[in-house]
């Protein structure tokens, strides 16, 4: 599902390589962390992983795609593709939930027909049913993060990429929003994410990529933080 093979990247400005020679393989379904100290290059996989940077030396497939070489007018059905979660939520701010929700079916040139019929479903499964008219500043940190949840997953990707989900999050949100990525994962969905959270790592003890100086230091199914 993915795969990065011998994927060395080193941004232009940066004396030393971000990540050197990393070799990862993830299954459909698997749910996996990358963990590490700050710099240790997990950002860079997600962004590697989206095509917003390239690397310098390696492939990496998504979804069974080479990413590296794709052609670039491909990159942005690529990217829609994908679902994506970050710790900034990254809502539209004059947009509602259901409208946050509903323009993720837009741009894939869904009609308006099927956005009345799936927004609410998907609203409710990330339980937020009743507060599908608010704007993100009406929301709490926890229901933005649900909102944005709700739009990575309408259409069912096959892949979620998460970098810090849970970031800006007290610790209870941060269990339930850990819960609503569990469910999306039972369903399927392959889901990468980046965290610094040692409670959310122990208590889902799924697989942990541990990550320091750009090179992985640690794989482990049923992993801890460590
Ligand atoms: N655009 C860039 N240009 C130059 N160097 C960069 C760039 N982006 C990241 N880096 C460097 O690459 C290294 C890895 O950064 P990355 O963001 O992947 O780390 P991280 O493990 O996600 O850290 P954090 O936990 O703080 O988010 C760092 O040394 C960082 O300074």
């Amino acid at each position: 599902m993915i795969r990065l093979e011998h994927v060395t990247k080193k941004y232009a400005r940066a004396s030393r390589p971000s990540i050197e020679d990393i070799n990862v393989s993830i299954d459909k379904g698997e749910f996996v962390f990358f963990i590490g100290p700050t710099g240790a290059g997990k950002s860079t996989i997600i962004k590697l992983l989206l095509r917003e940077e390239t690397p310098n030396k390696g492939k990496i497939w998504v979804n069974d795609k080479e990413v590296v070489g794709m052609r670039s007018w491909r990159v942005p059905a690529f990217r829609r593709s994908l679902g994506c979660v970050f710790q900034d939520f990254r809502l539209l701010p004059t947009r509602t939930a259901a409208e946050n929700v509903a323009f993720a079916l837009e741009v894939i040139g869904k009609s308006k027909a099927v956005a009345r019929r799936v927004v609410p479903e998907v609203l409710e499964l990330v339980g937020l049913g009743g507060k599908e008219h608010r704007y993100p500043h009406e929301l709490s940190g926890g229901e933005q993060q649900r909102v944005a949840i709700a739009r990575a997953f309408v259409n069912r990707p096959l892949v979620l990429l998460a970098d810090e989900p849970t970031g800006n999050l007290d610790p209870d949100t941060s269990v339930e929003i850990m819960r609503l990525l569990d469910r999306i994962n039972r369903t399927g969905t392959t889901i990468v994410m980046v965290t610094h959270d040692s409670n959310i790592v122990n208590q889902m003890r799924r697989r942990v990529i541990e990550m320091e100086g750009g090179h992985v230091v640690r794989d482990q199914s049923r992993g801890v933080y460590g």
